[in-house]
């Protein structure tokens, strides 16, 4: 498995790590610092043509993977997909609609059949096929992430790798899938569990990862025997395309799994997976709002069910860290696919004694650092958001930040130079709780520095929130390192880290952050059932037996 530095670590946060260790040490910066950031000259410019593939068979246009076969909608209908940095359309995908869904759903129910019944071994072999093939054709699948979700090339490589690695591991995993066998309460009596999958499975992956939220979920069903039928984003739909070519390539039998796209229709869609009484699990990463309703959905028929939903993490800075690490860590977390992963710091605590110093070296290193422009130009460190929702919300936090009496010591703007979807990376000093940034997720570039003085009060803050994914802090006091972990309210701490993703770690959240894990052992139960058997009858203990 790649190391995860490499995987996760964009070349530009690896660079601003390191350089910001060399400026730090050679002087403390001044809090004023210009608002101004790189916009590389290019950037206007790069999209003018359409990006090249190595083999332009992984770019699927019109087209869905279902049973084995690439079909239209029944409807002949599409939609628009359109790449985020220059507006330019890049094609059309099928709309598919619930009469489509089902026919999907249908065929992943003929292949359950079978491929329950398939070896672990044999499982194991199909999905390292897959990830085989996916590491060969690793830059065709970076380029269809940069090109429709916008994210820099060095990312993109490094989602790939992240991506492919869940089918690494759950390749691993599927020939040991083991039982227990159980001392009964009852003498005579035998008891045993079998792990069995849970059944076809609904998919529902959204646009940040493109890749990697498939393979996370698909990973494990197919790991276990189930069949899936997995709804793509329909900002990101040709990433998912090209997994499916290569999952035909890999010789994944018909039916196993399925792949549609919709845009317009993906709430038709998403009640047809939810609703289906074939479908025994739906596993969503998304929005809270969204996950409450496929919630509902879900309840007429009782399907099994993990939520990845939004967070709204701490990231605390304790005045005896390391204070270089500390904005390294930050800049990683806070600052990865500009903002828009769910793990993403949102809300930067700094004890006061480092506050100012805290402060000036972190934006420093994104103004220093950070250049914003077309995510295939290789000097951009940072693409565009998703779409324009995405921006208005980004501007809307920084707009009641400073009307609230916040200072943006960086960025603080859109970046219409470049294109409508871009928003300047921005530091703001100040934020109090009063501001939007303070319950809201913001899903976006900008990182709000909050000041604490007591080690209580901050973890009181940081868990006055109604959800919980990640957390992180800096300290090196062991004691309370311990003490912190454990009163953080959240599914994943990182102590000393702004990086925790990790193909062997489990993934997910308490509170309305969901539930389930994903990825490591624990992915593995969110596809199974457990079928407990009990044999009676078996007799008592040999008389005088035994040694
Ligand atoms: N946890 C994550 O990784 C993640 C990813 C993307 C978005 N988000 C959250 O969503 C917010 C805004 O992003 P957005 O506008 O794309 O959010 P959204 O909730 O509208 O959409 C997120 C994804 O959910 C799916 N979706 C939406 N409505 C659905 C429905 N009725 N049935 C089935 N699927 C449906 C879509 O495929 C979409 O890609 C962010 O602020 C963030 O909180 C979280
Ligand atoms: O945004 C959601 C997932 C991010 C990750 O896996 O690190």
């Amino acid at each position: 498995m790649a190391s995860l530095q490499k995987t996760l670590f964009s070349s530009a946060s690896r660079t601003a790590s390191s350089r910001l260790q060399l400026a730090t040490r050679r002087r403390a910066l001044p809090i004023s610092i210009p608002r101004i950031l790189q916009v590389h000259p290019s950037a206007r410019f790069a999209s003018t043509m359409a990006p090249k593939l190595n083999d332009p068979s992984l770019f699927k246009k019109d087209v869905c993977y279902v049973n084995g076969e690439w079909v239209t909608a029944k409807s002949g209908k599409t939609f628009e997909v359109h790449d985020p940095a220059t507006g330019e359309l890049i094609g059309t995908c099928p709309e598919f609609d619930a009469d489509d869904t089902n026919t999907a759903i249908e065929a992943a129910e003929a292949a359950f059949e079978t491929f329950r019944h398939t070896t672990g071994r044999h499982r194991s072999k199909l999905l390292r096929k897959w990830y085989d093939l996916m590491v060969a054709n690793a830059d065709d699948l970076a380029t269809l992430i940069t090109w429709e979700n916008g994210k820099p090339t060095a990312d993109a490589k490094g989602e790939v790798t992240y991506a492919a690695n869940f089918f690494e591991w759950f390749s691993e995993e599927a020939p040991r899938i083991y039982g227990d066998t159980i001392p009964s309460s009852t003498p005579g009596n035998r008891v045993w569990t079998l792990k069995e999958p849970v059944g076809v499975c609904g998919l529902i992956t959204p646009w940040n990862f493109p890749a990697a939220m498939i393979t996370r979920k698909i990973g494990p069903a197919l790991a276990v025997g189930c069949t899936v039928v997995c709804k793509a984003p329909g900002e990101t739909p040709f990433t998912s395309l090209a997994l499916a070519e290569l999952a035909h390539r890999a010789g994944i039998p018909r039916g196993v799994v399925n792949f549609v796209t919709a845009l317009h229709n993906t709430p038709r869609v998403g009640e047809a997976l939810t609703t289906h009484p074939t479908v025994r699990k739906i596993s969503f990463t998304g929005s809270t709002p969204v996950g409450k309703l496929l919630m509902r959905q879900c309840s007429s028929t009782l399907k099994k069910l993990s939520l990845e939903l939004g967070g709204n993490a701490p990231f605390i800075v304790f005045a005896d860290a390391d204070v270089d690490a500390a904005v390294a860590g930050a800049i990683a977390s806070k600052f990865r696919s500009s903002g828009q992963t769910c793990v993403c710091a949102n809300r930067i605590f700094v004890q006061r004694p480092v506050y100012d110093e805290f402060a000036a070296k972190f934006a420093a290193a994104v103004r220093r650092d950070f250049t914003v422009g077309n995510g295939f130009d290789p000097k951009v460190t940072h693409g565009p958001l998703i779409h324009a929702r995405a921006i208005d919300k980004v501007e809307a936090h920084v707009r009641d930040a400073e009307a609230k009496g916040a200072r943006v010591l960086v960025g603080g703007r859109r970046m219409d130079e470049v294109g409508e979807n871009f928003f300047a990376p921005t530091v703001l000093t100040g934020m109090t709780t009063e501001m939007a940034m303070a319950e809201e997720e913001t899903f976006g570039p900008v990182a709000g520095l909050f000041a604490f003085d007591s080690e209580e009060e901050v973890v009181r803050l940081a868990n006055a929130t109604v959800v919980g994914l990640a957390g992180y802090f800096f300290s090196r006091d062991l004691a309370r390192v311990y003490r912190v972990a454990e009163h953080l309210e959240v599914g994943m701490v990182g102590v000393n880290t702004g990086l925790i993703s990790d193909p062997a770690a489990p993934f997910g959240g308490v509170k309305e952050s969901g539930f389930g894990r994903e990825g490591s052992l624990y992915g593995i139960g969110e596809y199974q059932v457990t079928k407990m058997v009990t044999y009676g009858g078996m007799g008592m203990p040999l008389q005088g037996g035994g040694a």
